[in-house]
């Protein structure tokens, strides 16, 4: 793989259980054909059969990862799926459709660790909320499902409050001051059966740096849980992904007013001592970093880890090819300067 070989564009859909992700995805995939791209899914369920991919039908190469909820039990099949996906349908953008229940941080977290073996990049998170359901909930109390909700609201970059047609106009705006109040800056449209303008999700070309990403993780993205109907084993977060591609070049995304992820592809092996310093240097600001590195001092390779300001290395050798990339997780850190102190490294 040559470092100019594109970077795969990632959209997540989350939402509410029955706000209207499917609907949304399918106007997606009509989308990308229109524009005579491939769109390749990932549809994730909590029970054993994957009734939302009828509607999907077989118009797209799909991967259905069922009875467990993606954001813990088979997360870390997540990065497989993605992987087998690219090798098998070389698609043009991948489009990740997560049960209702699951909690996005732990996706998000998911996808950016996949970077490490494949070349992806997370470009949006559009929550899509069912605005009766969120009144109701609001009056009704403040429970785990209502956490849940306001963390899927939170972490968005694009917000559709869906299914106006069931809303009073001052109920509408009743649900925009809520939606607004959880997450300041992501953009927010109020639709009926989805209908959004499709044309951010883009041409599916992810070098276009025009239109940075913006991940509004919100508050408390390393505490997060999984959601209320999840119902399983938290303890066991599978980390994969032994076949990797060899690649270069950064990629980067960016927010000014939120959570920001920057994706580094290494070019060559760097200074273990000098990298080690760059991690113990980072601001406060970046809450997290992990990835693959090859050290110009050392034989080995490793994989690091640095959250909560802890730095953790791992021996590892790496089955295939695997990506030398550092992936930042972090709020108002600068840009500029933290590539400058990656640029110092090779
Ligand atoms: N009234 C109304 N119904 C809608 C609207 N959008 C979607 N629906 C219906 O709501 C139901 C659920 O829509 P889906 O798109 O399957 O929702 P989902 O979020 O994928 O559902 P889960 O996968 O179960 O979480 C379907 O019957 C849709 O036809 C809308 O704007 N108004």
């Amino acid at each position: 793989m040559s470092s100019t070989e594109k970077v795969i564009p990632v959209h997540l859909i989350s939402g509410f259980l029955g706000s209207g992700k499917t609907t949304l995805l399918t106007r997606l995939i009509d989308y990308y054909r229109s524009l005579d791209l491939k769109a390749a899914v990932i549809m994730n369920e909590l029970g054993d059969v994957n009734l939302d991919g009828q509607l999907v039908g077989d118009r797209v190469p799909m991967s259905e990862m069922l009875s467990g909820c993606i954001c813990c039990t088979i997360r870390g099949d997540l990065g497989v799926e993605i992987k087998e996906l690219i090798d098998e349908h070389t698609p043009d953008v991948i489009l990740i459709e997560s049960t209702g229940a699951a909690n996005p941080l732990e996706i998000i977290d998911g996808i950016t660790e996949t970077a490490m073996y494949a070349r992806i990049d997370l470009r949006s998170v559009t929550t899509v909320i069912d605005g009766a359901g969120l009144l109701e909930m609001n009056k009704r109390g403040r429970n785990q499902t209502f956490r849940l909700m306001q963390e899927q609201i939170r972490c968005a970059t694009h917000m559709i409050i869906n299914k106006a047609d069931r809303l009073a106009p001052e109920e509408i705006v009743e649900v925009e001051q809520l939606v607004r109040e959880w997450n300041h800056s992501a953009p927010m449209t109020v639709t009926v059966k989805c209908v959004v303008d499709l044309e951010r999700f883009g041409s599916g070309d992810s070098t276009d740096s025009a239109h940075p990403t913006r991940l509004s993780l919100g508050q408390g993205a390393e505490a997060a849980s999984c959601g209320p109907d999840c119902g399983h084993d938290h303890s066991h977060h599978a980390h994969t992904g032994e076949s990797h591609e060899h690649s270069h070049a950064a990629h980067m995304h960016e927010s000014h007013e939120h959570v920001m992820v920057l994706t580094h592809y290494f070019t060559k092996p760097i200074d273990s001592h000098a990298f080690e310093a760059m991690l113990r240097r980072l601001p406060s600001e970046v809450y997290r970093a992990k990835g693959v590195v090859t050290f110009s001092d050392t034989t080995s390779r490793f994989l690091f880890q640095f959250a909560y300001r802890e730095v953790e290395f791992i021996r590892i050798t790496p089955q295939g090819q695997v990506n030398d990339v550092a992936v930042f997780i972090g709020e108002h850190f600068s840009k500029e300067q933290l590539l400058a102190e990656l640029a110092l490294l090779e």
